[in-house]
């Protein structure tokens, strides 16, 4: 898939854009604060109508507008897709095809993206809430379903919490509710930790070869997903579900002490191994650039694969970050096969041939120049 042409009418600095793509590679570049990431921004929403870098929406829209707005033209095998996303102070609006569409759900998915900022190179070190994120942001991309059952596992999360704090000091919760609430979140929490596996293991099949080859053969990727100690991936749903009710039930105590939810989805962890040593604890910065680097692009080939389309790739700032040599495994994976959009204050320090027969933007001040 590809995007053809991107407009934006009051977003972030950009008061009015109209910008035709090319269908390989796109290059902006400007000094800082110029607007660059805010057109990557831009296209992130286009994809999963919300930003990588903020959950609230107001900051996206223009000072002093009332409104902002992101159009695409996507082009996909099976024809022209238009997308288009509102944004005001009532809340968020997206179209596709022109037609108002009143499920988010039912929204994302329809351009499938794959970004890579320098905050991506803190996937492996960061807190564990990143890791959280990304495995969220790519399963939904690729499962409407996924996105659905994490809405109510959230809202039934904070309902549960509720209770847990208006029973603050209790030995046990006195409150009919919370049984309904407790056995409703049990049920999302499984499916939301039956999908995570299934999806590891696919990151998994894809990320280690890559990895493989971008460590010249020295080192062997695995990712492993942990949820609830003890929860093995082979069980049924059912016994999935009984054992999260132990769980929780033997942890209502301490849960009722500080008023949230001890065990469930909302605390899992992912764990990268390289040669089977934890690289968050023992990785260099190079093996935890190179685990970074063979995530997306395992995300790229795993949403070719479920989609059926290469997603589109975004670099924001990243390109040089990596040394010469994953710069070049990075574009030669992509080349012709990609469309790629790429962000940097300058093209000196990026050797590859591919970016050289780029299309050129130049940025400033909230305006581009082809
Ligand atoms: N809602 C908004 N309305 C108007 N301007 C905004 C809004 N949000 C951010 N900006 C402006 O956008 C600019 C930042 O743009 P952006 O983050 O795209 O920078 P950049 O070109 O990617 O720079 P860098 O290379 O430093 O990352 C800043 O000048 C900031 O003041």
């Amino acid at each position: 898939m590809r995007i053809d042409r991107l407009q934006l009418e009051n977003f972030r600095n950009y008061e009015g854009l109209d910008l035709p793509f090319a269908p390989e590679i796109n290059v902006f570049i400007g000094e800082n604060a110029q607007g660059k990431t805010n057109i990557m921004e831009a296209l992130y929403v286009l994809s999963m109508a919300k930003s990588h870098r903020t959950s609230n929406d107001r900051e996206l829209i223009r000072w002093d507008a009332e409104y902002g707005k992101i159009k695409g033209d996507v082009h996909r095998r099976h024809g022209n897709l238009p997308l288009e996303i509102t944004l005001s102070k009532k809340g968020k609006k997206a179209r596709v095809n022109h037609l108002e569409q009143n499920r988010l759900s039912n929204y994302i998915g329809q351009l499938n993206v794959v970004m890579f900022a320098p905050e991506d190179l803190h996937l492996v070190k960061g807190s564990p809430q990143v890791r959280r994120r990304f495995i969220d942001m790519e399963i939904g991309q690729i499962s409407p379903v996924y996105l659905h059952n994490l809405l109510t596992y959230q809202r039934l999360l904070k309902q549960r919490n509720h209770i847990l704090k208006q029973n603050y000091g209790k030995s046990r919760v006195d409150d009919v509710m919370f049984d309904v609430y407790n056995s409703q979140f049990i049920e999302a929490a499984v499916q939301i930790i039956r999908k995570r596996f299934e999806f590891m293991a696919l990151l998994q099949k894809w990320a280690e070869p890559i990895h493989r080859g971008i460590s010249r053969g020295l080192e062997e990727l695995q990712i492993r997903y942990l949820p609830v100690s003890g929860l093995d991936p082979e069980w049924a749903p059912g016994e999935m579900a009984s054992f999260l009710e132990q769980k929780l039930s033997g942890l209502q105590k301490r849960e009722l002490e500080r008023g949230v939810t001890l065990a469930g989805p909302h605390r899992d962890e992912l764990q990268f191994l390289v040669n089977g040593y934890d690289v968050q604890t023992y990785g260099s910065q190079g093996q935890q650039r190179t685990t970074a680097l063979s995530l997306k692009l395992a995300e790229i080939e795993l949403i070719k694969q479920e989609v059926g389309e290469a997603p589109v790739l975004l670099l924001d700032d990243v390109l040089s970050e990596l040394d010469d040599y994953r710069q070049t495994h990075l574009l030669n994976t992509i080349q012709g096969t990609v469309q790629t959009f790429v962000t940097t204050t300058s093209v000196e320090g990026i050797q590859h041939e591919t970016i050289r027969q780029a299309k050129l933007f130049e940025v400033s001040k909230g305006t581009v120049k082809e």
